[in-house]
């Protein structure tokens, strides 16, 4: 399958129904094939190799990576400043960063000042935006409070909520019928019926959301689908490391390691990696301690913010400010657009300094609700 990207949507050249032989899926792997693991990727294979003999993944940088998915305050304000950190002056790098990425609460006025005679559309990131980040990923609740201002919200502006975890997942989790969803990082967004993008319609498919209503569906990754059900059913046995989850997000996989001890991330990230060999359109991304297995498409949250601009009727810049408030590396697809041609304004949600695409910070999500409330004073 080749991918060809315009402005808005991967157009599958090909669309031909799935076959083995054009995904190319290893004979043991087709859908529903009773084949287990392969002897090269068993966990028990796995967990039989000595330590540090797990050359695969600090070549290729994984477990650099999934140290700096978390690391330790020094660490980060190190790398901000290129190893220039007055011994402990945590506050001074901060500082810095602020100037650089200032906070979205007292900008308010200057992003309100931009906002005068454009219609505002507001894009949201669930975990540790909306919610705090917890060990139990099924346990990411966002509070009353916030349910109420995302609501309030979203009877001003058009909103909508793109996140990593499946459609289904985050409505669950998000209870708000007046918002836009959009799934497995904006590989599944479904939006109303009657707004069709002018790109490709043909990759759109009608559905009834929760409530029965028509809807439009667009699902990039569609022909993924047994693929990602198969590897799922294979990642899940590295739940036999302690701590280690696994979870099915539709069109991409989330295997995490927050609560795995870390001296055992190298067997989780070998097992991940030997799992993927068999799997060259299949990729990893890195998000908050956990490895996202996605299809190797060119499509990410940037794309489904500009996909939902367009199919909202919202084309010409002069008239929208889109504001997009996420927290993960998979946000920075979302900042990078709406930096390009100063289109809108990212958010980034962090209490440490970090490299970002994004204009303004906001620390963590008490301080999102803060600003979304704001948001609501100003409208009203
Ligand atoms: O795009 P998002 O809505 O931010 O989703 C990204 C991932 O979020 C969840 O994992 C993260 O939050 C968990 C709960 O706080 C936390 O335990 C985990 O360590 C974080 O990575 C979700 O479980 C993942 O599937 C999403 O990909």
């Amino acid at each position: 399958m080749d991918v060809k990207s315009t402005k808005t949507s991967p157009v599958l050249a090909d669309s031909a129904p799935i076959n083995k032989s054009r995904l190319g899926i290893h004979s043991s792997r087709l859908p529903y094939s009773q084949a287990g693991p392969t002897s090269s990727n068993n966990i028990l294979t796995i967990l039989r190799k000595k330590r540090g003999n797990f050359d695969d993944v600090w070549t290729n940088g994984w477990l650099d990576a999934m140290r700096s998915s978390s690391p330790p305050r020094k660490n980060i304000l190190q790398n901000f400043t290129s190893g220039e950190v007055a011994s402990d002056d945590g506050d001074i790098a901060h500082r810095a960063w602020m100037t650089k990425y200032p906070s979205a609460l007292s900008s308010f006025r200057q992003i309100m000042d931009c906002a005068k005679n454009r219609k505002l559309v507001v894009f949201l990131d669930y975990d540790g935006t909306l919610s705090p980040i917890v060990d139990n990923p099924d346990r990411a609740f966002m509070s009353a409070e916030m349910r109420c201002a995302v609501k309030s919200v979203a009877k001003y502006f058009p909103t909508a909520i793109i996140s990593g975890r499946s459609r289904d997942k985050v409505y669950g989790l998000v209870r708000l019928k007046e918002l836009y969803y959009a799934g497995s990082h904006g590989m599944d967004i479904m939006f109303p019926a009657e707004e069709i993008p002018s790109g490709d319609r043909s990759i759109s498919t009608k559905s009834t959301d929760q409530q029965g209503k028509e809807v439009n569906l667009f699902q990039p990754a569609s022909e993924f689908l047994p693929m990602i059900n198969e590897v799922f059913k294979t990642l899940v046995e590295i739940t036999n490391v302690k701590g280690a989850k696994v979870e099915n997000h539709k069109f991409c996989v989330s295997v995490h390691y927050r609560n795995v001890d870390e001296n055992s991330w190298p067997i989780v990230a070998q097992f991940v990696y030997d799992v993927l060999k068999e799997y060259p359109r299949l990729r990893i991304t890195h998000g908050r301690k956990v490895l996202e297995v996605r299809p190797v498409i060119d499509w990410d949250k940037g794309k489904a913010v500009e996909f939902l601009l367009e199919s909202l009727g919202f084309t010409t810049n002069q008239d929208v400010l889109p504001i997009y408030i996420g927290d993960d590396r998979t946000d920075e697809d979302a900042f990078k657009v709406l930096r390009s041609g100063n289109r809108g304004y990212g958010i980034l949600v962090s209490a440490v300094p970090k490299e970002t695409n994004a204009f303004f910070s906001l620390r963590d999500p008490s301080e999102v609700k803060k600003f979304l409330e704001s948001l609501v004073r100003m409208k009203q």
